[in-house]
């Protein structure tokens, strides 16, 4: 049975109306790498899904999307209509996805809403869920890790960025503040019944120097770094403008401070030192 085929038995089966796309490559450094992986996942798994949605006729999708397809802004902050220029596989792949659903619209009516992510940050606030890869490849669960390690392993990829302090700058999104707009995004979509594009992030950009002494601040320990080179694939700066999001989807983050996104995160590394165990 192929993958279009299973997918589509499943919507009609189940009754699904409407389906939420979280394609699961999503590492940058990985994507420079593995490009083939990168466009086999993702530009495939779009157009499986695509064709199972159209052969069950189920007309709603709501896409996670990525800043990563803005590549290097001509100005910040960045809104929905600045020009989309990939610097990096999984950027490409993103971009292509939401052409391929533009695509779907015209011909089929599967109408959509893409949700441009900006940094994806913290844990659930409870502290059952948590942010876990292997290898970890992002920002502040390596700086966690370092700091409940206390190995002096972490380094900051690159100081000659054009930017404040050289440092890349990055919109830290809280996870849960990310889900609040995934609910809000499918009853939008429903109503309105019309494609749409909407950035997730909270408008504010911090350099990697600003994250890493945010963290020694919520933790109390003083986490030594060092410089290394660039890592490949980086743009200088990325900033949200999300007033699209708030204005016409209603989207409150609650998680405004850097401090309190990094806060959930430091809750789920304490209570899991060694990660998700069995992953
Ligand atoms: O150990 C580390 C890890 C990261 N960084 C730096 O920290 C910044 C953030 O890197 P992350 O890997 O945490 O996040 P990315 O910006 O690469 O990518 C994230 O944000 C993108 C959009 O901005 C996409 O959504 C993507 O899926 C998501 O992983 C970058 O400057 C990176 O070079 C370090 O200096 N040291």
């Amino acid at each position: 049975m192929n993958d279009t085929f299973l997918v589509s038995k499943i919507l009609r089966d189940e009754r699904i109306e409407a389906v939420m796309y979280f394609a699961a490559y999503s590492l940058v450094p990985e994507s420079v790498k593995k490009p083939l992986k990168y466009y086999e996942n993702n530009v495939s798994g779009m157009i499986s899904l695509l064709k199972a949605m159209h052969d069950a006729q189920v007309k709603y999708l709501v896409f996670s999307s990525s800043a990563a397809t803005y590549g290097i802004p001509k100005t910040l902050p960045i809104t929905e209509d600045t020009p989309l220029d990939p610097i990096n596989p999984y950027g490409e792949t993103k971009m292509m996805m939401e052409k391929i659903m533009h695509w779907a619209d015209q011909a089929d009516g599967i109408k959509s809403i893409a949700l441009r992510y900006f940094n994806v940050a913290g844990a659930a606030e409870d502290g059952s869920i948590g942010e876990d890869h292997g290898p970890e490849t992002h920002l502040i669960p390596n700086i966690l890790k370092s700091a409940i390690s206390g190995d002096g392993n972490f380094t900051i990829f690159g100081q000659d960025y054009d930017t404040k302090d050289g440092t890349n700058v990055r919109d830290y999104v809280q996870v849960e503040d990310l889900i609040d707009a995934h609910v809000l995004a499918l009853k939008h979509l429903m109503k309105t019944n019309q494609s749409d594009v909407f950035n997730l992030g909270t408008a504010q950009g911090y350099s990697n120097l600003e994250i890493l002494e945010a963290a020694k601040k919520v933790t109390g320990i003083d986490i030594p770094y060092t410089i290394g080179p660039r890592r490949g694939g980086d743009p200088d700066s990325l900033v949200a403008d999300s007033s699209k999001a708030r204005s016409v989807l209603g989207w409150k983050p609650k998680h405004e401070n850097v401090e309190d996104v990094i806060a959930t995160a430091w809750k789920w590394h304490q209570n899991h030192p060694n990660g998700y165990e069995d992953k």
